[in-house]
């Protein structure tokens, strides 16, 4: 089986590679480029003149919901919201119910996405049993099992003790740790950035420094015991600063930023909006500063979403007791194009690099993907450029709808991916 996408501009950071082409596959992987209209016999010519066609993107941070809540979110819908954005492949965060901390709900989670067949699903399994940041979980279980990294994300680890064994353990077996990085103690009871508007909505506050704290606690702790550290959702402008710091000693340190941290700033609270209720949550116009240049520079390695489908039911309340989280899988292409490249801070190349092979290389992610090199597997996305499209909440494959963006204009587009070779065509966003 040979298929050409063909005529677009093939784009991949991993070559180098920015030309006009004939990309052909055959049996679900890479042959190669060749110049446009050059190669004539296929099974499937699909035609991508004027487009854009990138390594299918990888999103290393997203909340499936499945198992335990599937009213939010499951694995079909969550993976068709991927595909929608031009996601190939995507690893999923264990605060499920139960959460991913044995190797039979690994094994579950990777069959079900295999027969949905829309993106390819690694899961992350928990650092600490239920998450409850005690008894550690069988790590060497979870990796045997298919678990790509650890972390216990939305429940972060307090006791530098415990956080200190897991890294042991995670450093011995050669798993990454994903960190969402927030000193409890001083986030207690809040539901928003810490700062005048949160002064003028009466809502008590979560300051940046508790972000800060944990990460530099988190960084000493990685340079003690020599574990590979991934800092999620990073938020603060300090938080930058000393991630950059560790990079220049040559700590193994990574880290994310997530679009709606360099899009919008505390002021999309305004009005009591439980859409623009995240954790960490939104800041200041100095801290999207800081995550667009830590971005350019690659301070910040790569763009992560942090998926968190919540029902209408539970946003529809008092801000403070609304769920922290939002949903992002169909948003970020753009919001990384119409904010970081036509805004002219990163060029689209290493919007595409954040987007494909950084997130590959920092999960050391198996089957050579985030590339389009000869023999890789053909995971391909295709994008319009040219067009500008309005975020419509009612019009978002995923089963939840919670997004800041509703409403807002964008430009670029995805128009669909290859997963092994394969098409996979969601309905338009139009
Ligand atoms: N980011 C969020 O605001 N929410 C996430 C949890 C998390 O990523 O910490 C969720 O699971 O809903
Ligand atoms: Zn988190
Ligand atoms: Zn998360």
């Amino acid at each position: 089986m040979r298929t050409i996408l063909a005529g677009g501009r093939i784009l991949d950071p991993s070559q180098n590679l920015d030309r006009v082409g004939d990309l052909l596959i055959e049996d679900g992987r890479i042959v190669g480029i060749t110049p446009p209209g050059e190669t004539r016999q296929a099974d499937e010519v699909i035609p991508v003149d004027g487009l854009l066609v990138t390594p299918g993107l990888i999103d290393i941070h997203v909340h499936l919901r499945e198992p335990g809540f599937e009213y939010k979110e499951d694995i079909e819908s969550g993976t068709r919201a991927a595909a929608a954005g031009g996601f190939t492949s995507v690893c999923c965060m264990p605060n499920t119910n139960p959460a991913i901390d044995s190797a039979p709900v690994v094994h579950y989670i990777r069959e079900r996405a295999e027969r949905c067949g829309l993106a390819r699903v690694f899961p992350i399994a928990a650092a600490t049993k239920g998450m409850e940041g005690g008894q550690l979980t069988e790590m060497a279980d979870l990796k045997a099992a298919g678990a790509i990294a650890i972390s216990d994300d939305a429940f972060p680890i307090q006791s530098a003790e415990t956080m200190r064994r897991v890294m042991e353990y995670c450093a011995m077996l050669d798993l990454p740790l994903l960190t969402h990085n927030e000193d409890k103690s001083l986030t207690a009871h809040g539901a928003m950035n810490e700062g005048y508007i949160s002064t003028v909505l009466g809502i008590a506050g979560m300051p940046r420094v508790a972000e800060d704290i944990a990460v530099a606690r988190n960084i000493l702790l990685c340079e003690y015991t020599g574990c590979r550290l991934h800092l999620l959702h990073i938020s603060s402008a300090r938080t930058v600063q000393i991630l950059r710091q560790a990079k220049a000693k040559g700590l193994p340190v990574t880290g994310e930023a997530c679009p709606h941290h360099w899009a919008l700033t505390e002021e999309a609270c305004l009005g009591y909006n439980t859409d623009a209720k995240m954790n960490p949550p939104l800041r200041t116009a100095q801290d999207c500063e800081a995550i667009k240049e830590a971005l350019a520079d690659g301070t910040i390695d790569c763009i992560a979403t942090d998926h968190a489908p919540h029902a209408a039911h539970e946003k529809e309340t008092e801000f403070e007791a609304a769920p922290f989280g939002i949903v992002g899988l169909e948003t970020a292409f753009a919001l990384g194009y119409t904010h970081l490249v036509l805004s002219g801070k990163l060029t689209l190349n290493d919007l595409i690099a954040r987007l494909t092979y950084n997130p590959a290389r920092i999960l050391s992610i198996p089957h050579k993907l985030g590339t389009l090199q000869p023999n890789a597997p053909a995971d391909v996305a295709v994008f319009d450029l040219d067009c500008e499209w309005t975020v419509d909440r009612t019009k978002l494959h995923s089963k939840s709808k919670n997004t800041p963006f509703h409403g807002a204009t964008v430009k670029g587009k995805p128009l669909f991916t290859l997963l092994n070779g394969r098409k996979i065509e969601v309905d338009s966003h139009d």
